[in-house]
C-alpha cells in the first residue's frame, strides 16, 4: 500500500458477503477463527498504534486497558455533558428564535457530537461560545485543532508530506495534527503531576488504568495517544451521522415523533432537566435510535478474514442446510445493511417503526450496528447515552420538520424520503443534504 491509499482491499482470491444473521453471529463470536484483517485499516496507525488497527496479543492488551474507561462513571458524564451541550445550543446559539432552519443538518450534529466527545472523551470542555484562546507554546487553540482533526483526519493520511502545505485546508490539518499531539502530551504530563482529582472522561480513566499497569504491561505515551485519537475517529462522525439520520427520520414521520414526545413527557415531568437515572425509562428514545441504526447503520459493514480452512452453514426458509467451504485467507464482509433489511428477521424491513424494539423478543441476533462479540464497539453505551440525552432534550423543546422548498412542493412522500435520506459517499453512511427545521413547542 502506498501513502496515498486508504482502506484498500487487499488482492483476494475468495470473498464472501454475509447477510445471514446466524453466520454473522458465528463469525463475530469466533475471534481467532475469523480475526479482523487489520491491513484494511493500516493507514490509521499513522495516529499511533491503537485498538482498531491491532489483533492478537496487542489488541487484547489495548482492549484490557481501554475497556474500563467505558464505565458507568463515563456514561454519566456523557449524559451530563450532552445536556450542557444542548442547553448551550438553545441558550447561546438558537436563543429566542421560534424556528431555526438548517440547509444541511450535519452542520448541527457534527458540532454536537464533537463537543460531547471533547468533554466526555477528552476531558476538555469546548462549547458553542468558548473563546479560542491560544496558550503559550501553541499556534492553535485546542478547540480549533480538535475540530479540524476530527473533520479532516483523513487529509494527513491521503496527502504525501510534501503536499500538505498546498492548500489552506491541508496546511491547517497538518498544523492541527502537530498541535493536538502537543496538547495530548501536555495533558498526560499534567495529569501525572497534578493532585489527584476525580475525572471521568475516557482519556483520564485510560491514564488511571494505565498507571495501575506499570511495567511491561503499560501503554507507552505514544500508544495512549494513538488510542485516544482512535476514540475520536471512531466516536465523532459515527455519532453525528447517527443523530442526523434519527432527526431526519423523525421529521419524515411526525406520528413517531409525537409518540416520542409523549413518552418523554411522561417520564420527564414539568420540563425538568433529564438525568442519567432517567435513561432506563426513556425506552422510546432508545427504540428510535435503534430503528434509525437498523435502517441506516452508519458503519454499514465490517471485515473479517478466515484464519483456517473451515466451513459456514446456512439454512433456507424450508430449514434445509447448505454448507459453504471457506478456505483459509477468505475475506468476509458482514453486511450490516443487508442483515438489517432482511425480511427474514425484520417484518416490513423498509418501514420506520421504532416500536419493534419495544417488543420483548426483537431479533437481537440480527442487529449489528455496533458489530458483536469480543470486537464489538467499545463506545456503544457512550453513543447510546449521547443519542438518548440529545434526543430527549431536543424533543422536549422543539419539533423537527423537513424544510419546505418551493421546487419540491409537489413531491410524493416516497420522493421526499428518497431526497432527504439520499446517501453521500464517505467512510460511514451519511445523507448528502438534510434540510431540517426546528420549531419551538411553546
Ligand atoms: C452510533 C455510533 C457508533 C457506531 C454505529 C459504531 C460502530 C462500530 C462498529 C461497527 C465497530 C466494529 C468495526 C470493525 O470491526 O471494523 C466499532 C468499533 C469500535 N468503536 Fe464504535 N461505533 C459508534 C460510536 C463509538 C464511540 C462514541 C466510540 C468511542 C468514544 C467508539 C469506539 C469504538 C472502538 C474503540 C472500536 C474498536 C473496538 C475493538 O476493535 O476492540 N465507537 N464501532
Amino acid at each position: 500500500m502506498n501513502d496515498n491509499q486508504i482502506f484498500m482491499l487487499p488482492k483476494v482470491s475468495t470473498f464472501i458477503s454475509v447477510a445471514d444473521a446466524a453466520i454473522a453471529k458465528e463469525i463475530t463470536t469466533s475471534r481467532t477463527r475469523f480475526p479482523k484483517p487489520i491491513e484494511f485499516y493500516e493507514s490509521l496507525i499513522f495516529y499511533g498504534q491503537n485498538i482498531v488497527v491491532s489483533e492478537g496479543e496487542q489488541w487484547k492488551k489495548y482492549r484490557r486497558i481501554s475497556a474500563p474507561a467505558f464505565s458507568e462513571r463515563n456514561n454519566k458524564l456523557v449524559w451530563d455533558e450532552s445536556m450542557k451541550v444542548m442547553d448551550g445550543l438553545f441558550n447561546d446559539v438558537w436563543k429566542d428564535q421560534h424556528t431555526i432552519t438548517y440547509d444541511h443538518c450535519l452542520d448541527l450534529t457534527l458540532p454536537i457530537a464533537l463537543f460531547i466527545i471533547g468533554s466526555a472523551g477528552f476531558g476538555r470542555t469546548i462549547s458553542w461560545v468558548e473563546d479560542d484562546a491560544i496558550p503559550p507554546g501553541h499556534q492553535m487553540s485546542f478547540k480549533e485543532a480538535f475540530s479540524i482533526i476530527s473533520k479532516d483526519f483523513l487529509i494527513p493520511l491521503i496527502l504525501p508530506k510534501w503536499a500538505m502545505g498546498i492548500t489552506k485546508r491541508s496546511a491547517a490539518a497538518g498544523q492541527a495534527l502537530i498541535e493536538l499531539r502537543k496538547y495530548m502530551f501536555e495533558m498526560i504530563q499534567q495529569r501525572r503531576t497534578s493532585d489527584k482529582v476525580e475525572r471521568n472522561d475516557l482519556f483520564s480513566i485510560l491514564l488511571e488504568e494505565n498507571s495501575e499497569n506499570m511495567g511491561t504491561a503499560a501503554l507507552t505515551d505514544d500508544e495512549l495517544i494513538g488510542n485516544v485519537f482512535i476514540f475520536i475517529v471512531a466516536g465523532h462522525e459515527t455519532a453525528a451521522h447517527a443523530l442526523l439520520f434519527t432527526f431526519a427520520l423523525l421529521a419524515l414521520h411526525p406520528d413517531e415523533q409525537e409518540k416520542l414526545y409523549e413518552q418523554t413527557k411522561s417520564v420527564i415531568k414539568d420540563g425538568r432537566t433529564p438525568t442519567y437515572q432517567d435513561m432506563n425509562s426513556l425506552t422510546y428514545a432508545l427504540a428510535v435510535l435503534n430503528e434509525s441504526l437498523r435502517l441506516f447503520p452508519v458503519v454499514s459493514s465490517f471485515p473479517k478474514v478466515s484464519a483456517e480452512d473451515t466451513t459456514l452453514t446456512t439454512f433456507n426458509l424450508d430449514g434445509e442446510s447448505k454448507t459453504i467451504p471457506v478456505p483459509k485467507g477468505t475475506y468476509i464482509t458482514v453486511s450490516t445493511v443487508a442483515i438489517h433489511r432482511n425480511p427474514r428477521y425484520w417484518p416490513e424491513p423498509k418501514t420506520f417503526r421504532p416500536e419493534r424494539f419495544l417488543e420483548p423478543d426483537w431479533p437481537r441476533d440480527a442487529f449489528y450496528p455496533f458489530a458483536a462479540g469480543p470486537r464489538a464497539c467499545l463506545g456503544r453505551k457512550f453513543a447510546e447515552t449521547e443519542a438518548v440525552a440529545v434526543l430527549t432534550r431536543l424533543i422536549m423543546k422543539y419539533k423537527i420538520t423537513v424544510k419546505e422548498e418551493p421546487q419540491f412542493a409537489h413531491e410524493t412522500f416516497e420522493e421526499r424520503k428518497a431526497r432527504v435520506l439520499a446517501l453521500d459517499q464517505g467512510l460511514t453512511l451519511v445523507p448528502s443534504r438534510t434540510p431540517l427545521v426546528f420549531t419551538r413547542r411553546e
